[in-house]
């Protein structure tokens, strides 16, 4: 099986946004943050994946109604290594404010926050746009892991959330997290309460929807930040995993990710020489552990080590199969943006949020002269010698441009004769 993992040379030009920028509103030497977002792009494969989705294990299609536990047994099979990732998860000890600060990789884990902020400001915006007063807002934050995302949900003003992650200890911290929120709301008459509930499970395995206090709820949003690619192990899997994102939203309703970009991480393997099968920096590094040359469409299974925090098996997503699974459950794609150019399409607007939450390093004029990892900032203060500017050490905006954001709206459906979902797209 061989797919083209390789994308449009004009799309995705990495250099053309490492830069920095200046922080402050009064920076009349950059200019307005162009929209690069690539919407609806759909880069080929060299082979239509069409025959691995259309009937995932050869069974019908259909988001309801077939057999669950066959279903089940059948993702268990391919899954190899779920449990290497909880284990991973689950023992990693989170590190104190001290520690974090001292880390290589401090601003680029604010500038991450700070994208996924953007991402669910955006279209927390648009459902809040169109829903009636006194309507419940509820989300999934499908792999939440240590519960980073629940003062995002708060400051969102939800009413209903539900938590869930592979890693018991990870949802085991998230629900203190939420407890302690709670207290703080409980003494507050500002503040933005919201009920929880919190399940440990395997999203690529197991239906979320009968795991929910109430299996008949209707979602408003999905959140799946920096974990969707792990169901991307088999077809069984991901199926499973696009199933559980979008069966139980509302049409109309988001489902939104972060994963690494495969055409990215393909280019860098590809520019790393013709039999590499490594590569990465000082902060990350990514070796692979599969066929790389023809690529599988699952289970393109890589090392992913990322200082202190990530040091586990990760599969490539392939964007067009990612894209026709949500379709089959009935998601249209909205975006799909890399982080260089989410981020300079969010600074105009998330530029105070992107300093509040120490997104960027501040670097002064004289460290770009002499230090390697800031050059890039050099390059770009051109007249202006004298600025302080933000930006991220090259390895750390190395890092970062690995992934990507995508936003996925629910279609409104009838019904055919034999109870199979037909889906109103608008495209
Ligand atoms: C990089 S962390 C991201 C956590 C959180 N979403 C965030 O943005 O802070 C990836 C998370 O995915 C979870 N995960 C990985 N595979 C999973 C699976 N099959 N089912 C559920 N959770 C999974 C891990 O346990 C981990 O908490």
């Amino acid at each position: 099986m061989s797919l083209n993992y390789e994308q449009n040379a004009a799309d995705e030009q990495f250099a053309r946004s490492h830069k920095a920028v200046s922080l402050s509103d009064d920076d009349e030497s950059e200019g307005p943050a162009e929209s690069t977002s690539a919407r609806n792009q759909e880069p080929h494969a060299s082979k239509s994946p069409r025959e691995y989705y259309d009937e995932p294990g050869g069974k019908g299609e259909g988001s309801g109604g077939d057999d669950q536990e066959e279903q089940e047994t059948e993702a268990a099979g391919g899954a190899a290594n779920t449990h290497v990732v909880a284990h991973h998860y689950n023992e990693l000890k989170e590190a104190g404010r001290k520690d974090r600060q001292k880390s290589k990789i401090f601003f680029m884990r604010n500038f991450n926050n700070w994208i996924k902020s953007q991402l669910i400001n955006e279209y927390m915006s648009q459902i809040k746009q169109n829903k009636r007063m006194g309507d419940a807002l509820r989300v999934l934050d499908m792999c939440c892991g240590k519960g980073g995302d629940l003062l995002k949900w708060e400051k969102a003003a939800i009413s209903h959330l539900i938590c869930t992650d592979i890693a018991e200890v990870s949802v085991e911290q998230c629900q203190r997290r939420y407890q302690d929120i709670l207290q703080r709301a409980e003494k507050s008459k500002f503040a933005n309460k919201f009920t929880a509930e919190f399940f440990a499970c395997d999203s690529t395995l197991v239906r979320l929807r009968e795991r929910y206090k109430d299996p008949s709820l209707q979602l408003n949003l999905v959140s799946c930040q920096f974990a969707f690619h792990y169901c991307f192990e088999s077809m069984a899997q991901a199926d499973c995993m696009m199933r559980n994102a979008a069966e139980c939203l509302k049409p109309g309703g988001f489902f939104i990710a972060t994963m690494p970009d495969a055409y990215e991480i393909i280019r860098r393997l590809r520019a790393a020489g013709s039999d590499a099968r490594r590569f990465g920096n000082d902060v990350y590094s990514i070796e692979f552990d599969c066929e790389t040359d023809p690529l599988p469409l699952f289970g393109a299974k890589y090392q992913f080590h990322l200082e202190g925090v990530v040091d586990c098996p990760e599969f490539l997503v392939h964007f067009p199969t990612l894209v026709k699974l949500g379709r089959k459950y009935g998601l249209q794609l909205l975006r799909r943006s890399t982080f260089a150019d989410y981020y300079k399409e969010s600074l105009p607007h998330g530029r105070h949020l992107l300093q509040r939450m120490s997104g960027l390093e501040s670097v002064q004029p004289q460290r770009c002269e002499n230090d390697e990892q800031y050059t890039h900032v050099r390059n770009f203060q051109g007249s202006q010698r004298s600025r302080t500017l933000g930006t991220l050490s090259k390895s750390e905006w190395e890092a970062a441009t690995l992934y990507l954001v995508c936003a996925f709206k629910k279609c409104k459906n009838t019904w055919d004769t034999n109870g199979k979902p037909l889906f109103e797209f608008d495209d």
